[in-house]
């Protein structure tokens, strides 16, 4: 697996596969990979004849007393399972490459509107901005033909593909399904920190949007009485703290009343000092 760090060395590794003919697949991460990002290297894989993985934890997204310290990192661990999973070369900067003028700094910034106000750009202050500002930089530097995204995280999918169409730039987003522990736990790198009886709670997660599928197909359309449904199962665990359970429309993410389809359910909850985020598209038969 080739792992580099600089800005200048992607670049070189891009030209020379541009060279000889090679489409661009592009997975952005922020590392300590599981099966999740492995999905989101198979389809780079399937769909494009070079794929390049960038491993970068961004401190533009975090918030001050969020978990920037302590978000955990492995790069020997993640080459073992991007190689894996059919990555041909790592891209991981350092801080100060990514961000020159010090501090994790940048005097221009990329603001995505409307798509942002809710759901986890509502609870995480200047979270999407540092989203799109470091992914716009990301494709500048990589220049993909196509970039992998989760569905896991819908709305920073629904921020991205906004952004790319607004400023025009050249890329294919592709939006990936959810990957899931066999129990049903949405995989993600923060599971680790979870204790043993935050994990068992945190499988009410998958199982209230399960009930809300069920629900949908009993004939449910009521927003509030769909959204309290959520609600009351997530808090019948304990450990369970909802940060917000919503139901917007899945185009734009506006609030609707009664459910159109497609619409997207979209929950974060805290077990302990771990916030999870989990969600799933509705729809009527
Ligand atoms: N369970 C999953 N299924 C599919 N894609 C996923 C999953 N988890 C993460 N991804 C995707 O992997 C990419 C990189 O995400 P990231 O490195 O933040 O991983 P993460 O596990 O989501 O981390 P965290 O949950 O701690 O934010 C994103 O496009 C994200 O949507
Ligand atoms: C897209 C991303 C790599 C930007 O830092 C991050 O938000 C993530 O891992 O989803
Ligand atoms: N996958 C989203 C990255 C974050 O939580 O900051």
């Amino acid at each position: 697996m080739i792992i580099v760090n600089t800005i200048q060395e992607i670049r070189n590794y891009v030209r020379e596969q541009r060279a000889q003919g090679h489409t661009i697949g592009f997975v952005p991460s922020m590392g300590y990979l599981h099966e999740g990002h492995q999905s989101l290297l198979r389809a780079s894989k399937e769909r494009c004849q070079t794929t390049v993985m960038s491993i970068f934890v961004n401190p533009l997204q975090f918030g001050p007393n969020e978990d920037f310290d302590r978000y955990p990192r492995d790069l020997e661990r993640d080459a073992k399972l991007a190689e894996a999973a059919g990555a041909d070369i790592i891209f991981a900067p350092s801080v100060d490459e990514m961000y020159p003028r010090g501090n994790g700094q940048v005097l221009t910034h990329v603001d995505v509107e409307e798509v942002t106000l809710q759901l986890c750009g509502a609870s995480r202050p200047g979270h999407f901005r540092g989203v799109s500002t470091v992914v716009s930089k990301l494709f500048n530097i990589v220049q993909p033909d196509q970039a992998f995204f989760g569905m896991k995280d819908a709305q920073q999918v629904a921020v991205l593909q906004t952004m790319v169409d607004d400023l025009n730039i050249p890329v294919e987003i592709v939006p990936c399904p959810i990957v899931r522990e066999p129990d049903g736990l949405a995989m993600s790198s923060r599971n680790v920190f979870l204790t043993p009886e935050e994990r068992q709670q945190a499988l009410v997660l998958s199982q209230a949007l399960q009930q809300a599928e069920q629900l949908v197909q009993a004939g449910a359309r009521d927003v509030h009485q769909i959204k309290e449904a959520v609600r009351d199962m997530i808090q019948s665990q304990p450990l369970a703290d909802i940060d917000y359970v919503e139901l917007l429309n899945f185009r734009d993410l506006s609030p609707i009343l009664s459910l159109e389809q497609p619409a997207l359910l979209a929950l974060a909850v805290r077990f302990g000092k771990t916030r999870l985020i989990d969600n799933t598209v509705l729809t009527i038969d």
